[in-house]
């Protein structure tokens, strides 16, 4: 059981601790500045052998211009964890317990078993301020279908560029059958349901086999940000199905472009895939049929973001009245009906699994975007237009690094064999609706501006390059 000293005093305090640490992590979201930071809650776990402190804060970065939550899993230790310093946060001291090593939760393996026993409901949460009290606030839920007897051999975190931390777990069923599973722990939380788990659960309880197994998840009721007498409840963590060995599209396209070889055969099965996960969708969650006011809306969001590039990149004000006459022709088109969507669908979000094809990840939705958003009925066309950016994005790396080099007819290649794949699967080619096509991939390649200048800014040329193109394919294919 947890033993919380309410009356001690640590030095530096927890908060003082996290700061500098968080601004150094890939998920902090305003990059070049130290948080602000006031805790709004804390829950625990408990240690089965009552030796590490399993905390985990939700802290709000009040020094922006919007208050931005972040879930923060800690662990105390009263001497250093072997082979952990990359996941150090700091040293605190302690006025009962002395020298504290206090970790990245996520990287700890006590912390990982018990995130673990939470979501296949072995473990009961705990208050973050009262010893031995459960916390009813926080609720996991194992799926029924995924086997309760998981036998946790080991865990590490999942290396690479990620919004998010995802902890893959070695376990077995009972019969030593290996069952390995990733839970993927939310950084930023916002209140209200979250897509990348309600929409991957839908689409894995009806059985669909493009998208991994569900394993279970973690939500919790905690005081909002805003006002904290009005709860807010959310998404903390959810565990699906880990592919082991696989690579993500994204690499394998990448390898495809250095080696001069077409994408082609890749791209049609994945637009196949992606027309098959729409229809799924369309079937197992709400459609809505299109509204003047829905149309209105997706076109405000992308004068939006034109706005938002700008102000990133001002030298696309020269572009203004050709990118507000796309949006007008897309607003005049035909618009099929509403309907859940992936919502950032690029090559980084479809794995390769053998004997199975495309599995599609990550239906979180563009970061960008606040969360009751991204929650809405949206296009299809919106997906397909992120997977040609991201078709064009694979050849513009690849440009970057081969000055005077071009790659642009392996992403034309990649491009039309993914939209002839799609049209098969689904029996309407999107080209039909090139209004609406051109102008979703001028609002991604908009969005991308603002992303990279954010957080990578020498990619920043690879979205604006393609704002200058699409506007120029614009020009030839809507008159
Ligand atoms: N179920 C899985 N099986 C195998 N690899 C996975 C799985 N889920 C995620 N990954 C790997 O992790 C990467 C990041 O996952 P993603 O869901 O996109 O996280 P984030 O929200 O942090 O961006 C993926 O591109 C993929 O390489
Ligand atoms: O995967 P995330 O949900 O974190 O998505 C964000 O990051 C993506 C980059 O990792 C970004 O995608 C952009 O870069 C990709 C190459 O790294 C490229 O394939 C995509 O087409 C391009 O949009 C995504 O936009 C952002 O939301």
């Amino acid at each position: 059981m947890a033993e919380i000293h309410d009356t001690a005093t640590i030095s530096p305090t927890k908060l003082e601790l996290i700061g500098p640490w968080m601004a150094r992590q890939r998920w902090y979201a305003a990059k070049g500045r130290l948080p602000v930071l006031r805790k709004v809650w804390s829950w625990r776990l408990d240690d089965p052998a009552g030796a590490v402190g399993i905390e985990t804060l939700l802290v709000v970065d009040e020094g922006g211009p919007e208050p931005v939550l972040y879930q923060v899993p800690l662990t105390y230790r009263g001497a250093p964890l072997d082979g952990g310093q990359h996941a150090l946060v700091g040293t605190m001291e302690h006025s009962v317990l002395g020298k504290r090593w206090v970790y990245d939760g996520t990287h700890d393996p006590v912390y990982a078993a018990q995130l673990l026993a939470l979501v296949l409901e072995q473990a009961a949460p705990q208050a973050g301020s009262a010893s031995d009290t459960p916390e009813p606030a926080v609720v996991s839920k194992r799926h029924p279908s995924w086997t309760s007897e998981t036998l946790l051999k080991s865990a590490k975190v999942l290396s690479g560029e990620q919004s998010n931390t995802s902890i893959i777990f070695d376990c077995t069923d009972g019969d030593g059958v290996p069952k390995p599973l990733i839970c993927k722990v939310f950084r930023t939380l916002q209140a209200g349901e979250n897509p990348d788990v309600t929409v991957q659960g839908a689409l894995s309880e009806a059985g669909s086999t493009r998208v991994p197994t569900m394993v279970g998840t973690v939500s919790a009721t905690w005081p909002s940000v805003a006002d904290a007498d009005e709860p807010a409840y959310g998404h903390l963590a959810f565990a699906q199905e880990f592919f082991p060995g696989t690579e993500d599209a994204w690499r394998v396209a990448l390898r495809a472009v250095a080696a001069h070889e077409d994408f082609d055969e890749s791209a049609r099965q994945l637009g196949a895939a992606t027309a098959e996960v729409h229809a799924r969708l369309a079937e197992v969650l709400p459609t809505e049929p299109v509204s003047p006011e829905a149309i209105a809306g997706v076109a405000a969001g992308m004068r939006a973001r034109y706005i938002a590039a700008a102000s990133e990149v001002p030298a696309l004000a020269a572009y203004e009245h050709r990118i507000a006459d796309v949006v007008d022709r897309a607003v005049n088109a035909s618009w099929p009906a509403l309907q859940r969507i992936h919502g950032d669908y690029h090559l980084g979000q479809v794995l390769k699994v053998a004997e199975r094809g495309w599995v599609l990840l990550d239906f979180e939705g563009e970061p960008l975007r606040p969360l009751a958003e991204r929650s809405l009925p949206d296009l299809a066309v919106r997906d397909i237009a992120g997977m040609l950016r991201s078709f064009d994005y694979a050849a513009g790396s690849w440009e970057q690094s081969h000055p005077g080099g071009s790659a642009r007819d392996w992403a034309q290649g990649a491009q039309e064999a993914f939209l002839d794949g799609y049209a098969a699967q689904c029996g309407r080619d999107p080209r039909e609706d090139a209004a609406l096509l051109i102008a979703f991939q001028l609002d991604k390649a908009l969005y991308e501006v603002v992303y990279e200048a954010r957080n990578r800014p020498t990619w920043l040329t690879i979205p604006t390059a393609a704002v200058v193109r699409l506007l120029d394919d614009a020009r030839k294919d809507l008159t």
